[in-house]
């Protein structure tokens, strides 16, 4: 898969993470610090990986800060975007199955190597939603709340 990844700093959890994501023979697109070894705006980081994803242009997106409540937040104001803070397996796996989510947003603070690599066997292996979802997820898709 054609994957964007985005940090605000030059984490050693980013740069592990970036490391697994080619291991496992994904393409990554790197978004901010990971990239320039400087500290780039965490609202920049999310917006420029979430546009990725709602372009098209990558299969899906992650973003991390030091708490992972920036880039979410952040990210989840391009249209097209579902962005999930993802603490552990469980809900990443939730994430994508649930919500149909296409971007995971990641906490620099709270990941160990370990929960990284759980967290992303769960996102890269739910292929669809849950059929009895969709409607849910059709619901928030249509949701556009600018003014
Ligand atoms: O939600 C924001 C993130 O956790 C940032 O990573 C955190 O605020 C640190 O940002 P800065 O290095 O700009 O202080």
């Amino acid at each position: 898969m054609k994957v964007a990844f985005g940090a605000d700093d030059n984490y050693s959890i980013a740069r592990f993470v970036v490391e697994e994501l080619k291991r496992r023979g994904h393409e990554v697109v790197l978004v901010g610090s990971p990239l320039t070894g400087k500290p780039y705006p965490w609202p920049k980081v999310a917006v420029e990986v979430a546009e990725l994803v709602a372009s098209g242009k990558v299969d899906t997106g992650i973003v991390m800060c030091y708490t992972g409540t920036g880039v979410s937040i952040a990210a989840n104001k391009v249209k097209g975007v579902r962005a999930a803070l993802c603490t552990d397996a469980k809900n990443a796996r939730g994430a994508r199955l649930w919500n149909d989510a296409n971007v995971l947003a990641l906490s620099a603070r709270l990941l160990s190597e370990e929960v990284a690599k759980e967290i992303l066997d769960e996102w890269f292996s739910v292929e669809k939603p849950d059929p009895s979802e969709l409607e849910n997820i059709e619901f928030v898709k249509k949701l556009d709340l600018s003014r």
